[in-house]
């Protein structure tokens, strides 16, 4: 079954990692897909020649989300494209590791503009052209387990999943009237480009890999199913909620 028949479905920051797997998850459910991308063209229109070859329709759209008008260029581009919009996947973010006590203000603030601000701002522009749409749509956000969780090196990027977390409960209530859905996916370690220098440190990957009941790290692949659900019909009466996608790891304490 295919769950998002003629639907149009934006992703941002799908270049690469979760956002590309979920933009080609999408289209292999029948959506006509728009990606967002920062700086890597070449693998955004890699992603979009991967849908096309299947038989979908795509098309990327170059900008930083951190500036609130790529996400009124992005939504018009979509619509200019496929004439309608019905779910907007926020996705973007960054994580640049660094120690708390001597964190550079830029490296904070970019982060927080990027994750945050970027969320916001997509957000919020989808959910306008939805209501002026006038037929409802959903939402769904990429935040973490580590809106839950804290991290040693990411105290300026865990708030950001907390508040991308807590924004998708917040919509949820502003656009229930609207008939548009807000969800979040709380992925937990997922092996991308985000965390490739990380994860190079064979006993950090192995202590993660351990606190994990099904036994793996995460695959960009193993968050299209969660969020294409979220985005489709079969999660109609689903708004405000928070889907750990994480092998267990969140619940493993001892
Ligand atoms: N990997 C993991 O373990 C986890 C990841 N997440 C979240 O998943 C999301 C995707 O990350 P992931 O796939 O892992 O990482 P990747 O680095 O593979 O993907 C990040 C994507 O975001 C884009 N991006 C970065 N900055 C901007 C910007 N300013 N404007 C627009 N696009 C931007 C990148 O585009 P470009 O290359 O063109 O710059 C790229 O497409 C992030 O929000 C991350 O916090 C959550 C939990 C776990
Ligand atoms: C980038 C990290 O590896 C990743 O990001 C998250 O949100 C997860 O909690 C992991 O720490």
């Amino acid at each position: 079954m295919r769950l998002l028949e003629g639907k149009t479905v934006l992703v941002t920051g799908a270049s690469t990692g979760i956002g590309r797997a979920a933009a080609i998850g999408a289209a292999k459910h029948g959506a006509n897909v728009a990606i967002n991308y920062a700086a890597s063209a070449e693998k955004a229109e890699s992603c979009v020649a991967e849908i096309e070859a299947a038989g979908g329709r795509a098309i990327a759209v170059q900008g930083d989300v951190a500036l609130p008008e790529t996400a009124t260029a992005f939504v018009t581009a979509a619509k200019d494209a496929f004439g309608r919009i019905d779910v907007m996947v926020s996705n973007a973010g960054i994580c640049p590791f660094h120690s708390f006590l001597d964190m550079p203000p830029e490296t904070l603030e970019r982060t927080m503009r990027v994750n945050l601000h970027g969320a916001y701002y997509m957000c919020q522009a989808a959910a306008r052209a939805m209501v002026a749409q006038g037929e409802g749509g959903a939402i769904v956000a990429v935040s973490s387990i580590s809106a839950l969780v804290g991290g040693e090196f990411q105290t300026h990027y865990t708030p950001t999943k907390a508040g991308v977390h807590s924004l998708m409960q917040s919509a949820a209530i502003a656009l229930g009237r609207h008939g548009i859905r807000c969800n979040s996916v709380l992925p937990g370690t997922i092996l991308t480009e985000i965390n490739r220098d990380d994860l190079a440190d064979q006993e950090k990957r192995d202590r993660m890999t351990a606190r994990i009941p099904l036994g793996r790290l995460g695959e960009a692949e193993d968050l299209a199913g969660p969020i294409v659900f979220l985005a489709s019909d079969m999660a109609a009466y689903v708004t405000g909620a928070a889907l750990l996608v994480d092998g267990g790891a969140y619940v493993n304490l001892q």
